[in-house]
């Protein structure tokens, strides 16, 4: 045989072994991911823009989206926005997904965040994160968390000033003024009183940046950020979170003066009772203003808007609920009184407020989802979540699931008594995500809440012209947020 012969037959064996290799690792593929590829889309979808007209066409609001999809075609299903995304309101997949080491990383979505948050514990990729989360958490432990009760306190006796002299004043807009008073109260250990003081930007800067980056959610246009800089939304969220950042930098240098001598006497003694967030950051020399200055914007972001939503709407159900908030406020006064100061250790026995908290985190979670990024094959039992894929977890979809609530649109707090609870999946209400990258904060947006609202009921009758929650309509894109003012009044009780 000549040379040229064999080497025909040697190259045509390579090429089959090749092909033959390539099927069977294919077959594996199949196989191994048939039910994940298999899982049904909403329609329209079409090649290369997959559902981005549904998108459109329900005005980019991710919780009518998610919903349509799940009535369509049921949880999990395909999500094209143009990419593919697992979307799923299974509290069983919940908690594999969030525990899971894989999927620690956030989801597509997030990117819209990237500019302005992209190095800070909300987006950061795993590696910097378990380091950074680690050092941020001992700024919410027990005893720090304890000692912010007394301002909390101290906040809502000014609110119920305020609600008691301005009843024609959106309830959103004070309660963002009032999140921010204490936020910067107890991290930053600075008065701003934007209660009182109406000149104070900086929280209709944060608000104006969140909503305007999250109205980017799933538009292709305003996604990508090259384009995006060239619109005028692109220009003014530029401006806002350059300003924000620069008075979040000026608190920063401010306290780094003032605090030099009491941190030198402080990070050495035992008996360390108060460490806010930022003076926790500034006693570490290593660490440099731009760390601090990013984490403290973004800490206020998430700790302002999210808890004064929450507030909102614990009112709101309440007020549609007299039954209820009558339970709530007799409730307050058997434990703390009509009077007295509510202090940290009245917080565990106002069981039923509590429950009537929880109750108003289900039915109007203000996060209504989270998305991960699997990086490496998630196995969920029923099926293999490829790596690279893009999660989607639709809390809100799963806190409105009949399967785990009976009548889920009725407001119940008993749906809170331990033994209710003891017959939920354990990822069926999770307002504050689940697993190790969870909320950071959800301890203190508690007990603000808590104590918030037994002030107020305590004080106040509230009322509503609304005859449902249906009454009211929310922008949903990361967070739930009304698009109106919202209807809720205040009486003082005799
Ligand atoms: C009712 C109030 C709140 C709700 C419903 C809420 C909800 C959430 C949720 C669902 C996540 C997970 C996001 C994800 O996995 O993609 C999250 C993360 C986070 N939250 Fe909250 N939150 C609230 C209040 C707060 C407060 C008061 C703070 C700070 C003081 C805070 C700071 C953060 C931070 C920094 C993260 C990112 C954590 C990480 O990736 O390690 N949140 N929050």
């Amino acid at each position: 045989m000549n040379l040229e012969i064999i080497t025909g037959m040697y190259f045509y064996m390579l090429i089959m072994a090749i092909l033959i290799y390539l099927g069977m690792r294919w077959e594996v593929h199949k196989n191994k991911y048939k039910n994940f590829y298999s899982l049904p889309s909403p329609t329209p979808n079409f090649p290369i823009f997959g559902n981005i007209i549904l998108f459109k066409k329900l005005k980019y609001n991710i919780v009518k989206i998610f919903e349509y999809a799940m009535e369509k075609v049921g949880s999990p299903c395909l999500l094209y926005m143009p990419h593919r995304a697992y979307l799923t309101s299974s509290p069983e997949e919940f908690k594999i997904i969030l525990n899971h080491p894989d999927a620690l990383e956030k989801g597509a979505f997030y990117k819209v965040f990237n500019k302005t948050f992209g190095e800070t514990l909300l987006l950061e990729s795993v590696h910097p994160w378990k380091t950074n989360r680690k050092l941020l958490s001992k700024g919410f432990n027990q005893k720090v968390l304890n000692n912010f009760v007394a301002t909390f306190y101290n906040c809502s006796n000014r609110l119920v000033n305020k609600l008691k002299n301005n009843d024609d004043k959106d309830l959103a807009y004070l309660l963002h003024r009032y999140t921010w008073d204490n936020f910067t109260e107890n991290f930053f250990e600075c008065k701003m009183n934007s209660l009182d003081d109406e000149t104070n930007e900086f929280v209709d800067m944060i608000l104006k940046g969140q909503t305007t980056m999250g109205s980017r959610i799933g538009n292709i246009i305003k996604m990508n950020d090259f384009l995006y800089n060239f619109t005028e939304d692109g220009k003014y969220l530029d401006r806002i979170m350059k300003r924000a950042f620069a008075f979040i930098q000026g608190v920063v240098s401010k306290k780094r003066l003032e605090w030099s001598q009491e941190i030198d006497e402080e990070v050495f003694s035992k008996e360390l009772k108060r460490l806010p967030l930022l003076k926790l950051l500034i006693s570490k020399e290593e660490i440099p203003d731009k760390y601090i200055r990013e984490e403290m914007v973004l800490f206020a972001a998430a700790a302002t808007d999210t808890t004064a939503y929450s507030i909102a709407y614990t009112c709101i159900l309440l007020a549609l609920h007299p039954d209820i908030q009558e339970k709530v406020y007799k409730e307050v006064i058997n434990i703390v009184g009509k009077d007295r100061e509510i202090d940290f250790t009245d917080l565990p026995l106002l069981k039923y407020t509590e429950m009537a908290i929880n109750e108003a985190l289900r039915l109007l979670p203000v996060i209504p989802m989270i998305g991960r990024k699997s990086t490496a094959d998630i196995d969920l039992g029923t099926r293999v979540i490829p790596a690279n894929t893009d999660i989607i977890c639709f809390i809100y979809g799963t806190h409105r699931n009949k399967k785990y609530w009976r009548d889920p649109k009725k407001y119940n707090p008993d749906r809170f008594l331990p033994e209710e609870v003891a017959k939920r999946p354990q990822c069926a209400f999770i307002p504050f995500s689940g697993g190790p990258r969870n909320c950071i904060g959800w301890k203190y947006a508690m007990i603000a809440m808590q104590t918030t609202i037994s002030n107020i009921v305590r004080h106040f009758h509230i009322t509503t012209n609304y005859k449902s929650i249906d009454d009211m309509d929310f922008e949903s894109s990361i967070a739930m947020s009304p698009t109106h003012p919202l209807d809720c009044h205040f009486k003082i009780r005799k």
